[in-house]
């Protein structure tokens, strides 16, 4: 315990010095950290700085020398292009994960302890020198018993922990920065860290990785033309993954060897496909596609992906609402786009829709009228994501990493065959998903899983209403509304009196009353049962009913 608290306290003020370091001393001053610095740091500590590249930079360096957590959450940060600056996402972009090599007893012994046996009894050859060397595992080449190649990928020893410790102090540090920032309670850091903790533990699971290869190996098992490792799970533990060899050339090496323009385009047909299945068909894509994880094999003529420690998720509502949207980008439907976006995110209440719909309007024709050499969907993606954080719109993570995965397949394909139309081999996949949204068979399913969400609710609804008058009758009843969270009901109301005439205000407020009464009479409500109930619900009715005539005419509204 004692340790535990040294651990991080250390760590704390190695962080700390890190952060002035690279001139972010203010923000430690800010939020009441300054106090762990030394007095040397606490002098050398730096003033904000305006220039966002040169901040990014320093951000980069900072987070490289905080290590593997670090480096991961910057990683998994750069694909927020809808959150952060330009600049800052192209220098998360650079991150370098190569740490220097686990000396190879280390690694011995790490295998020794996972598998209870020594190396020499696991495998028939291990290669003492290692393929790769990244800031959570490192990869060696082995032989098997039974005679297969494969690559061993090893968790470097104490990364748990250490990457766990960090992870305890960026949530600290995240609710500090909540407590003393507006914009970071608006934007729920802490929350946003929660989720980034969450995908780098996902990370640390070997047995998470080795699940989502064989997810992909199924979706293309019967696609000669696409590779995915074998696992062998019997030789893999949640901190050991041993893969099949696969033997091919990584993308960005591709134009060190020659290859006929026809092939060229094969290769970009099958990876476009192969994207474009696992989001709108299957929804379970591969989180980084860049080209390192992605090799080809010249005489297989296989298309090979690895490393699957990121995916993304999509459920069937997100993939259609994707579909939807790319398909309102190819047939130029601002309004359909628009709708796309608010179906998938979580929109304010106060949004000012018109001029969300402006914005995607100009983007959409921006991007149209630039893009001569055919529109990039990828681009486009991403430039109405960041339009919508611009609307304050809270878009789901999986969206966020969809875009960039289109971005960066984009890439790759403009390097091998620019004359690829992406817009146009993915139209017919939109289609379908679009299509089978209207499949009576399916929407009929949906229908009966909605119905029976809305019979719980109902049946709930006495239980639960007769649970808070019982509440308010012991004077327990409580209601936590947060100060931005009143702002945000003022709006609606706003919007709602400006929109709706007060008989229909009225009417809703009665069908609240109305609904009160209903449950306290179902769930034979101890305040109502000696009090006839319809008489209490008119009572407050008409309480509220003075109460708008009041509200309006203070308005000015009437
Ligand atoms: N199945 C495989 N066959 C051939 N080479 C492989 C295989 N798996 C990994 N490699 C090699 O090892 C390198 C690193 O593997 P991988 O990308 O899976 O690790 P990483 O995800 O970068 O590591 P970390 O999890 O620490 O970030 C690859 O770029 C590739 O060269």
């Amino acid at each position: 315990m004692l340790t535990d608290r040294l651990r991080r306290l250390n760590r704390y003020r190695e962080i700390a010095s890190l952060f002035v370091k690279y001139g972010f001393g203010y923000v430690l001053e800010e939020v009441g950290l300054f106090h762990v610095l030394s007095l040397k740091d606490r002098i050398t500590a730096d003033v904000k700085s305006g220039n966002t590249k040169e901040a990014g930079y320093r951000i980069r360096c900072m987070l490289e020398e905080l290590g593997p957590a670090f480096i991961k959450l910057g990683q998994l940060l750069s694909i927020r292009s809808d959150m952060l600056p330009e600049e800052i996402v192209k220098e998360l972009e650079l991150l370098q994960d190569q740490v220097p090599p686990v000396p190879v007893n280390e690694i011995k012994e790490k295998l020794h302890h996972e598998f209870g046996r020594p190396v020499e009894d696991v495998f028939r050859f291990f290669d003492e020198d290692y393929v790769a060397a990244a800031s959570i595992g490192q990869v060696h080449e082995a032989i098997l018993s039974t005679g297969e190649s494969v690559m061993v990928k090893v968790q470097r020893p104490g990364i748990k922990q250490t990457v766990h410790t960090d992870l305890e102090i960026l949530r600290d540090i995240a609710r500090l920065i909540e407590q003393r920032y507006d914009w970071a309670q608006y934007y729920n850091i802490t929350d946003m860290v929660e989720e980034l903790s969450e995908s780098i533990r996902r990370e640390l699971d070997y047995t998470e990785e080795a699940r989502n290869t064989d997810m992909v190996q199924m979706q293309f098992e019967d696609c000669e033309s696409i590779k995915v490792p074998v696992v062998f799970h019997e030789y893999s533990t949640p901190q050991i993954l041993t893969m099949e060899k696969v033997e091919g050339i990584k993308l960005n090496e591709l134009n060190t060897i020659v290859i006929e323009n026809e092939e060229k385009r094969r290769i970009a047909d099958l990876l476009v496909s192969a994207f474009i299945t696992q989001i709108l068909k299957e929804g379970f894509f591969h989180g980084d596609p860049h080209p390192g994880n992605i090799l080809y094999n010249p005489e297989a003529q296989q298309l090979i992906f690895i490393d699957f420690g990121q995916v993304g998720r999509l459920s069937a509502s997100l993939r259609y609402d994707s579909a939807s949207m790319m398909m309102g980008i190819m047939q130029k439907d601002t309004q359909r786009i628009v709708r796309s976006i608010f179906s998938m995110a979580n929109v304010p209440s106060d949004i000012d829709e018109q001029h969300f719909y402006d914005r995607v309007d100009g983007i959409r024709k921006t991007v149209e009228s630039s893009s001569k050499d055919g529109l990039s969907l990828g681009l486009t993606v991403k430039e109405l994501f960041t339009a919508a954080q611009e609307h304050r719109i809270i878009l789901p993570k999986e969206m966020t990493m969809m875009g960039k995965a289109l971005i960066t397949i984009e890439g790759i394909i403009s390097g091998i065959d620019s004359s690829f139309d992406m817009i146009e081999f993915a139209k017919p996949y939109g289609e379908q998903v679009m299509r089978e949204r209207y499949d009576p068979i399916k929407m009929g399913k949906r229908l009966w899983n909605k119905a029976e969400d809305l019979s719980d609710t109902f049946t709930n609804i006495p239980n639960q209403v007769d649970k808070v008058l019982n509440q308010a009758s012991k004077g327990d009843l409580k209601f936590e509304i947060s100060l931005s969270e009143i702002n945000r009901i003022l709006h609606k109301f706003d919007r709602i009196s400006n929109q709706v005439s007060f008989s229909l205000t009225l009417l809703a407020f009665s069908i609240v009353v109305l609904g009160l009464i209903v449950g306290a009479t179902f769930g034979n409500n101890t305040i109502l049962t000696s009090v006839p109930a319809i008489e209490v619900g008119f009572i407050i009715a008409f309480g509220m009913f003075l109460w708008i005539i009041y509200s309006i005419l203070k308005s000015g509204r009437f």
